[in-house]
């Protein structure tokens, strides 16, 4: 099938999704047991799975359908077969050698293997090294034997896994001819293809209700001493022979590609939750009235309060942004990952440092805006209709899983330092670091030119990582390294950020300058891009004096001038958000509905509650009875 890139199958993919028969009826959840609410969005994450299978996805297609503006349709508590489809089906695609690839995809692709990713343990998530399942080869069987040393080791968190999956790829300590040879991919049958029972020497479950996201379906899973063929050691890179001679991969942590991919994804999809929320918070700050009556003797809308601008505008510049970054790590990583299939790994490190700190970046940026976005909608943000919780809980699981952001900034600061103490293979061209390396942009700063902006995130990135990386070098001379990196990790992180920062206005800065189709929406794009920056030197003003060149004076010019840019954005807050061309039904929200009908719908959504369905419900005269009032 040809391949259309993420904008052009929106419309066409969308429609089929939401006009699916399968799919396009939907129910209430939130009075649903747990059971019925894995049931209803199993079906309907089934039934996706299927479409996908029926019109010959490409990855590009599928992560449209699989985004979070259409997945909160399909599966609003959360898609039980994500995992296969986001991790298990990219890891044998990409891990598995192509005798593998030939022998298992098929019944991937017709239902029969259902898969997850089972690589966390109780006690190990982030550090990967530490996992302590092991597969042992045993060259006279030529079987692993995977082997969960206690409880501590289980599996724990992987989705799908609590009752969906059948196959699992399990991430292990490989062991050949007595030697520890690190963590290995192995593709592993759990449950039995016809009944659904665990096989021998399997302990598998659900691990139990979350803040959100409670039918993801995570789960724990145990191995008693349970033989694997060799040949379902996932041999694309590392090999084990049938002697047991061990051939390494072609580079040390090409079993992290999978990860990699996900924390990619990651980014680019929770933009798509914020794009929601602010959609959401836009709509109601317009349709809310609350205050002195003003001249015309209405209420105000609450929009027009300045505090309100500042809550909801930055955000919805934000999504541009976000949006325009992500997008292009999305396409870097195909071009990657189509090098590294090739053999040629040098573009790998790059891209593991900065899919780290986009991925960080973005879910915290995320997840802290759909929290602004949701106290901006007062009382009824609160309430699960206004679907601004669901939305949180689903972007701050972001910041968790797939690489805690602490972590992942220190990978991404990791490799800075090394850059600026000219210690790593210098960058390549077209790369993102190459300003590290270069005398700082000293363009003057001036309150309303863009350029003068992004130099000044420029020049707070630089010194951010040139401070961090002399004190750690200065450290390493009187202690252990150990020591020496943990009394720098506050200061790091701050330089992972600062760098992730200027990689996304810098995208921008491109996707303004190439827009040439119309004066007006280059016109609108700078404006966006100026609040979007004018909100950064805001929230770290302090940076922007030690770092960035910026003075007291021109830190205050910057608060004036962002208020001034909100109440211009003000009039363009609808049209801006009805671009992301959400319907309702993507929306699902009561406050966030494009007719602004809010009112009525709040009382509709209250007439489902089970409380209300008679006057006085049973349960109230059995609990008095019972606690003799
Ligand atoms: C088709 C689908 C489309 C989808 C569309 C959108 C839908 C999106 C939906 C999203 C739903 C997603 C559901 C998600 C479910 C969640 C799943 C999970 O959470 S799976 C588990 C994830 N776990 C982690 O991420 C663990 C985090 N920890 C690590 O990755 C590692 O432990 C570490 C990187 C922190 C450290 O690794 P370690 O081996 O200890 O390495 P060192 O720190 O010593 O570094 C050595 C060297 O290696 C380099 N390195 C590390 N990682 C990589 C990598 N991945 N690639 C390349 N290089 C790597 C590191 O930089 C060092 O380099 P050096 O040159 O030596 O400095
Ligand atoms: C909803 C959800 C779905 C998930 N799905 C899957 C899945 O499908 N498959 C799977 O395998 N896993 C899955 N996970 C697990 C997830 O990948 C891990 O929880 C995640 O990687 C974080 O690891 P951890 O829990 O060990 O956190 P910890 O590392 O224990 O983090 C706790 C704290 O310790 C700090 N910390 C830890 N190490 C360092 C360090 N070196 N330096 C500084 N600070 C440090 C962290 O910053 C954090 O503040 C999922 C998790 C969630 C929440």
């Amino acid at each position: 099938m040809v391949s259309r890139n993420r904008s052009q199958v929106k419309d066409h993919l969308g429609s089929k999704v939401l006009n699916h028969p399968e799919l396009r009826n939907t129910k209430a959840t939130e009075y649903m047991s747990h059971e019925e609410k894995y049931r209803y969005n199993l079906s309907r994450a089934t039934a996706m799975l299927k479409l996908i299978d029926e019109e010959g996805m490409d990855v590009n297609e599928i992560s449209k359908v699989m985004s979070h503006t259409v997945s909160g349709f399909t599966t609003p508590d959360g898609n039980p077969l994500a995992v296969h489809q986001v991790m298990f089906v990219p890891t044998l695609m990409n891990q598995a050698d192509d005798d593998q690839v030939s022998r298992w995809l098929g019944d991937v692709f017709n239902g029969t293997i259902v898969g997850t990713y089972a690589q966390t343990e109780l006690s190990h998530g982030t550090f990967v090294r530490g996992l302590r399942t092991t597969a042992t080869y045993d060259p006279a069987s030529r079987t692993f034997d995977l082997h969960t040393p206690d409880v501590s080791a289980a599996k724990w968190w992987p989705g799908g896994l609590g009752t969906t999956a059948n196959h699992a790829v399990v991430m292990a300590q490989l062991y050949t001819d007595g030697q520890p040879r690190g963590i290995h991919p192995f593709m592993v049958a759990i449950r039995d293809r016809e009944t659904h029972r665990p096989l021998p020497g399997i302990t598998v479950g659900e691990i139990g209700p979350k803040l959100g996201q409670n039918t993801l379906n995570n789960g724990y899973l145990l191995f008693d001493h349970v033989k694997v063929p060799r040949e379902n050691m996932l041999m694309r890179n590392a090999r084990v022979n049938e002697d047991g001679s061990y051939t390494k991969p072609s580079h040390q942590k090409a079993s992290y590609g999978t990860m990699v991919f996900t924390r990619v994804a990651i980014a680019l999809d929770t933009v798509d939750a914020l794009q929601i929320a602010a959609t959401i918070a836009a709509r109601y700050s317009i349709v809310r009235r609350q205050g002195e009556p003003r001249d015309d003797g209405q209420e105000p809308q609450i929009i027009d309060y300045q505090t309100q601008q500042l809550k909801v505008l930055p955000h919805i510049a934000a999504c541009y942004v976000l949006r325009a970054s992500t997008a292009r790590l999305w396409e870097h990583h195909t071009h990657v990952t189509s090098e590294v299939r090739g053999g040629d790994t040098a573009l790998l490190p790059e891209l593991h440092a900065t899919a780290c700190c986009l991925k960080a970046l973005v879910t915290q940026d995320c997840s802290e805006a759909i929290e602004a976005l949701r106290l901006s909608c007062g009382g009824h943000g609160y309430m699960t209709a206004s679907r601004l919780p669901a939305l949180y809980a689903y972007a701050t699981a972001g910041a968790t899983y797939e690489g805690e952001n602490t972590v992942l900034l220190l990978q991404t600061a990791r490799y800075l330092v090394k850059q600026a103490g000219g210690s790593h293979a210098p960058p390549a061209a077209g790369s993102a670091v190459t300003y590290l390396s270069r005398p700082a942009d000293d363009t003057p700063f001036a309150v309303g030119s863009p350029a003068a902006y992004v130099a000044a995130v420029g020049r707070v990135a630089r010194g951010r990582v040139t401070e961090v990386a002399a004190a750690l070098q200065a450290d390493r001379q009187t202690m252990p390294e150990a020591d020496a990196w943990n009394q720098s990790l506050v200061q790091l992180v701050a330089a992972a950020l600062a760098h992730g920062r200027y990689f996304v206005v810098r995208e921008f800065a491109e996707v303004v300058s190439q827009q040439s189709s119309s004066r007006a929406i280059q016109q609108m794009l700078q404006l966006l891009f100026s609040v979007y920056l004018a909100h950064a030197v805001s929230r770290a003003e302090g940076d922007f004096i030690t770092y960035g060149g910026l003075t007291p004076s021109d830190i205050r010019l910057n608060r004036r001038h962002l208020l001034r840019l909100l109440a211009e954005l003000r009039p363009h807050m609808i049209p801006l958000t009805d671009a992301f061309d959400l319907p309702d039904r993507l929306i699902n929200s009561t406050l966030g509905a494009w007719d602004g009908d809010v009112y009525r719908r709040m009382f509709e959504q209250a007439s489902h509650s089970p409380l209300n369905t008679d006057e006085v419900p049973a349960s109230f005269h059995q609990a008095m009875l019972r606690s003799k009032l």
